[in-house]
């Protein structure tokens, strides 16, 4: 069930932030990216500087970093902390936040993908939960390195009042989001994450949802 979004800004402590990365240069190109290493496009960096600026609005200190070991993602992270003051915060970079592989499907245009296999075919393999596209890793193989490693490392900085920021990708997002969140697997086919736009958690002490603010709302 969707957390109500509070009209409130999140309580200074055991906040969770997740940002996906801005616009990468595949995105630009719109290819299937997965684990290729893109930069980002110079739209993606002002984007960056677009989310500290807004989690600088919202008054926000973060005491931890994590990142996926993709340069889009660290890179958004680094002009994130920038903008908050906060570029001396080490970043964790882990291969467990990467984007889902896509595959046999990396490099190739999603609109001549959708020519070449069907529309309804491609979305299913964007966005389904356990599908996976072509030599690739479906939603729940993704869930299966995103969700323990949220556990077993960013759990319990929550869990001390830490101010926890999080910059992965579309999809390694989106499998944690549905753990949240409690999406059925319908439901996270519904589902996507805008370029760069925080979304903002406030987590209990027992790792259950107490607030949550998307900015894109
Ligand atoms: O290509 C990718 O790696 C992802 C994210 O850019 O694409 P999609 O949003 O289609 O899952």
């Amino acid at each position: 069930m969707l957390q109500k979004a509070s009209d409130t800004p999140p309580k200074a402590e055991n906040v969770l932030v997740l940002v996906r990365h801005g616009q990468s240069e595949w995105n630009r190109l719109n290819m299937f990216t997965g684990w290729k290493d893109v930069g980002l496009s110079e739209e993606g960096m002002a984007e960056a500087h677009g989310a500290g600026a807004r989690l600088k609005e919202e008054g926000l200190h973060f005491d931890s970093a994590f990142a996926s070991t993709l340069k889009r993602a660290h890179n958004t992270l680094d002009i994130i902390l920038e903008e908050l003051g906060q570029d001396k915060l080490p970043i964790i970079k882990a291969a467990a936040l990467n984007e889902r592989d896509y595959g046999q499907l990396v490099g190739i245009n999603k609109e001549e993908a959708r020519k070449r296999f069907g529309a309804e075919q491609v979305h299913i393999w964007q966005r389904s939960y356990d599908i996976a596209p072509p030599g690739g890793e479906s939603l729940k193989d993704t869930a299966a390195r995103v969700c323990p490693f949220y556990d077993r490392w960013i759990v319990p900085e929550l869990q001390e009042g830490k101010n926890v920021i999080v910059v992965a990708h579309g999809n390694s997002l989106r499998s944690l989001i549905m753990e949240l969140d409690k999406l059925t697997p319908e439901e996270v086919k519904d589902y996507s994450l805008a370029t760069a736009v925080p979304v903002i958690y406030r987590i209990n002490a027992d790792g259950s949802v107490a607030e949550k603010r998307d900015l894109a709302a």
